[in-house]
């Protein structure tokens, strides 16, 4: 990787250039674990559109946007600022995971949001599918191995779609919008707004590795169009890829002084069927089950972070502290 850029890498005529897409992406994945793709299925029109329905839905009462609050249980619905981090507090944003089949706004109360999160779902599993087709390749397995770890018609596919909404700030101070973290899933993709930056990553280091403290973050500028695609530690970093590829930290500030706008993003993630049994290629690690590994990194990254005091915070904020534990 060169100065202060991820690689962005273009998706266009996939099925005929698959072999030098995916080899762009497997050195990508390599050396910096995130990424940018372009040229993929998603218009710009389409993104517009989902940050739109999503905006009007952040744009309800309290009261309205409560009516799907967040299930411990399910790890879906809507919460405000209840995501713990042990180092920096609660992060300032609320925002809403849905995935098929789960509880939506109501149309009544945002019109639009099922027919254009359905559409948008849809794409994101079909990007998803591209790019896990080509880490499949490279980590010989058989074609359709991560299309059907990922199968979102499957009833036990635990993928998710998240709405974030960071509320504008008048004097912000660098405050901590979104913690330092890793992702737990498989492979994440971010859709950022124009303007509407705040997100930065360490490139090339490893969860598991060490804590992100002491690190240089260099900034993300938030760019309509492209999808910033980012290597979670869940299924990638210490499973399936045996520590080949990387999970970067990552984290989302206002500004060191004066007004931070508004900040919209939307985060897929993909955290396979909670059946299905994985294991990387070298054997490196046991196999477990996609739930099995979700549930326990959640206790272990939690209970870690926490000297084992797992109780001291309320439990609703439990099981998105561990989503994303840095
Ligand atoms: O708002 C962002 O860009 C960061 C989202 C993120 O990292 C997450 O939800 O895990
Ligand atoms: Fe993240």
């Amino acid at each position: 990787m060169t100065g202060q850029q991820i690689p962005a890498i273009s998706l266009r005529d996939f099925e005929s250039r698959k072999e030098e897409i995916g080899r762009q992406l497997v050195d990508a994945a390599e050396k910096v674990g995130f990424f940018s793709v372009v040229d993929h299925v998603l218009s710009m029109e389409e993104i517009e559109t989902q940050f739109g329905v999503s905006e009007n839905f952040f744009a309800l009462s309290p009261e309205e946007k409560a009516k799907v609050p967040f299930d411990v249980s399910t790890s879906l619905g809507y919460e405000n600022k209840a995501q713990f981090r042990p180092g920096t507090g609660f992060d300032q944003k609320e925002s809403l995971f849905v995935r098929p089949g789960s509880e939506w706004p109501r149309d009544e109360s945002v019109p639009g949001f099922a027919e254009s999160t359905a559409n948008f779902l849809a794409k994101c599993s079909q990007i998803t599918d591209q790019i896990l087709f080509c880490f499949g390749k490279a980590l010989n397995f058989p074609d359709d191995y991560f299309k059907e770890a990922m199968d979102v018609s499957q009833p036990d596919c635990v993928n998710q779609l998240r709405l974030l909404h960071y509320p504008a700030v008048e004097n912000s101070k660098g405050g901590w919008r979104h913690g330092s973290h890793t992702d737990i899933g498989a492979l994440t993709l971010v859709f950022q707004r124009d303007g509407q930056d705040g997100l930065e990553v360490m490139p090339g280091r490893e969860t598991h590795v060490s804590k992100a403290k002491g690190d240089n973050y260099f900034p993300i500028p938030a760019k309509t169009g492209p999808i910033v695609v980012n290597i979670g530690d869940m299924l990638m970093t210490v499973a399936w890829s045996d520590d080949r590829f990387k999970a970067n930290f990552h984290r989302v500030r206002a500004k060191a002084s004066g007004f931070s706008p508004a900040r919209y993003s939307i985060g897929y993630f993909n955290m396979g069927r909670e059946n299905f049994v994985f294991q990387g290629p070298n054997k490196k690690y046991p196999a477990t089950t996609c739930g099995d590994y979700f549930h326990n990194h959640v206790k272990n990254q939690f209970e870690k972070h926490q000297g084992g005091k797992v109780d001291i915070v309320d439990v609703k904020t439990k099981l998105l502290a561990g989503i994303a534990v840095a």
